[in-house]
């Protein structure tokens, strides 16, 4: 078994670094289940990575719903944290207690991630009351892109570092066991995560933070949209995938594929038979 909820807040105590991938289908889950990352985010970055849009605010619950579902079986000892999509958690506090039962229900996930500070504070609290571990997750929120006019480093100058940090400590009193800080300056995501007592997952916030996340397809480069600052390429997996599916072409081209062992046999007398 791998990291519960409690023990993924003592990991910060521990001063052990915490690990986060995303995943999207039952085939990823269970990779991901075999190695040694911690967590996985079923973000609704998949709004962007498995379904094309050009950014998250399209995803619906039923997504959500249907990607976690497949993510869950695949990761039978991962704690696996379902984003809520755009729309879902906004409306009014009993519908975002509503879908984040909806999410956990629906799917078996451990917990739900929704994106906001302050604002969103009374949001998490009723969500947590209802016994639903919640991420929360500051600096770059994507689904508010059309507010900030793109996909920007967030919380540069004094009034927006400020805002940070009171969003940070906004959501863990309101009762988050983890934030998620995207896009945020290195030197304020230290300061953030030495004010808090939950970890802090950073994504594009420097190794200061308690733990990392990565969309997957970023980190394998199997996703060619756009490649931020912050990605690390550990595998070359698109270009792997692009080169099998030109030799599996030059190959049955040449009829090299299929050979005999990917072939069924038949007695010859049968086919005599049939001539
Ligand atoms: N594939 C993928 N990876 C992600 O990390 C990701 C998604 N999709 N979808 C949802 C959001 C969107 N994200 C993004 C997308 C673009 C940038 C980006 O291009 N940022 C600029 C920063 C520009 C600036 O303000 O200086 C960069 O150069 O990194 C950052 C985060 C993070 N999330
Ligand atoms: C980038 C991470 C933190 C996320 O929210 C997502 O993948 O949707
Ligand atoms: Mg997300």
């Amino acid at each position: 078994m791998k990291k519960t909820v409690p023990q993924f807040v003592e990991a910060k105590q521990k001063k052990e670094k915490l690990t986060m991938v995303t995943a999207y289908d039952y085939s990823i889950a269970k990779l991901v289940d075999n190695s040694n990352i911690d967590s996985i985010l079923v973000g609704d970055s998949l709004g962007m990575v498995m379904l094309g849009y050009e950014n998250t605010l399209q995803v619906t619950m039923k997504d959500m719903i249907h990607h976690t579902k497949a993510v869950v079986k695949g990761a039978k000892n991962t704690m696996v944290i379902a984003d809520m999509p755009f729309m879902s958690y906004h409306v009014s506090i009993e519908k975002a207690v509503e879908n984040a039962g909806r999410l956990i229900k629906e799917t078996n996930a451990t917990a739900v991630k929704l994106e906001g500070g302050i604002e969103m504070a009374d949001t998490i609290k009723a969500i947590v009351k209802a016994q639903i571990p919640v991420v929360a997750h500051i600096g770059l929120t994507p689904q508010s892109v059309n507010i900030f006019g793109g996909f920007k480093v967030q919380g540069k100058n004094i009034d927006a570092a400020k805002k940070l940090i009171e969003d940070a400590k906004a959501v863990e009193k309101a009762g988050a066991y983890a934030v998620v800080l995207e896009c945020v300056p290195e030197k304020l995501a230290k300061i953030i995560t030495e004010e808090l007592e939950i970890p802090t997952i950073g994504i594009g916030a420097g190794n200061v933070c308690d733990g990392q996340v990565l969309v997957y397809q970023d980190m394998l480069n199997m996703f060619s949209g756009f490649k931020p600052k912050f990605v690390k390429m550990y595998a070359d997996i698109g270009k792997d995938i692009e080169n099998a599916f030109n030799r599996y072409v030059e190959e049955v081209k040449t009829e090299v594929f299929p050979a005999k062992e990917h072939t069924f046999a038949i007695s010859d007398d049968v086919i005599e038979k049939l001539y």
